[in-house]
């Protein structure tokens, strides 16, 4: 038996015409969706991921302001960079790249970003809201994996579905929207003990560690729908995951790739959150 591959990258693709539709339709009622990215320092994986998200927005017609600052700005530069845009009225969302300099406070910087222009879903509220199940952004990575699955046409009600890796932005909010979607939930991490009697238990794997290729076909169930949210690079350069693919892919019944899986789903979230807040905004304005 082998895999279903499911192609993150063709998914992506149809949401992101029907984005650009709407888009269109928008800017014929006078709104127009813009995205400020902010990226600071030099790391060459983060230049890549900012000039994806740019290209996305170019793709769908959002307008986009990408600042590149160099490490040495300060934390209270950076604070007032966002304070600007959250008054910006040409600006619906905000997107500080992770991760930042040493010297600079994640929590302070996620904490300055206006809740309204959270796309990224990382403020406290948005993650408040989305543990309770209310209107939020919902964290791009995360929803973009659940959207994969629901596209697959895999069930996810009453399934087991292991999550390995615990972090802010994939693990812990992957685990709570599969939870909404009525699976039953395990969270494993790097101090779990035997891992692989844990995961040969799910029927939907979610793998977010960052580790190069730690899952291998003795790891998963036979027909288990695996989602590979890793982007690592091998020892001779090449982009893997965090799954074996070449093993995996006989025992797994869907499989995401590195690249053209998660990643491009990510991206493409930013750009829906980016034309839910414009279009909020607008229906905020209306009432006033
Ligand atoms: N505030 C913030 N928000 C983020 O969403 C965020 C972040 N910081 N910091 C870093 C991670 C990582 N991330 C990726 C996005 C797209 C791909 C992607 O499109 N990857 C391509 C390959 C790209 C390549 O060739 O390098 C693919 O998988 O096909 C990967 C990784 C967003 N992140």
């Amino acid at each position: 038996m082998s895999a279903q591959i499911i192609s993150g990258k063709e998914v992506a693709a149809e949401i992101r015409a029907a984005l650009r539709e709407e888009v269109t339709q928008l800017k014929e009622q006078g709104i127009h969706p813009g995205l400020a990215v902010i990226l600071i320092g030099d790391d060459p994986a983060s230049h890549s991921y900012v000039k994806g998200k740019e290209k996305a927005c170019q793709e769908i017609g959002i307008y986009s302001e990408v600042i590149r600052r160099e490490a040495s700005i300060t934390q209270e530069e950076l604070l007032k960079m966002i304070e600007g845009y959250n008054k910006n009225p040409n600006i619906h969302g905000i997107l500080v790249q992770l991760p930042l300099p040493k010297h600079i406070s994640e929590k302070a910087v996620i904490d300055a970003i206006s809740p309204e222009k959270d796309v990224d879903g990382f403020t406290p509220v948005n993650v408040g809201n989305m543990l309770i199940g209310d209107e939020c952004y919902l964290p791009c990575t995360p929803h973009g994996i659940i959207e994969l699955i629901k596209r697959s046409g895999r069930e996810m009600e009453g399934k087991h579905a292991v999550v390995i890796g615990r972090s802010n932005i994939v693990g812990k909010p992957v685990a709570m929207l599969l939870l909404q979607e009525n699976a039953t939930v395990t969270i494993a991490h790097s101090r779990t003990q035997d891992l692989a009697s844990i995961t040969r238990q799910a029927d939907i794997l979610v793998v977010a560690v960052g580790r190069a290729e730690l899952i291998r076909a003795e790891h998963v169930k036979p027909g288990a729908v695996v989602i590979d949210v890793g982007v690592n690079r091998n020892e001779v350069g090449k982009l893997v995951g965090d799954v074996h693919f070449e093993s995996v892919k006989d025992v797994a019944s869907f499989l995401t790739p590195v690249p053209g899986g998660v990643g491009p789903m990510t991206i493409t979230m930013l750009m829906k959150n980016t034309v839910d807040a414009a279009k909020k905004l607008a229906r905020t304005m209306q009432k006033q």
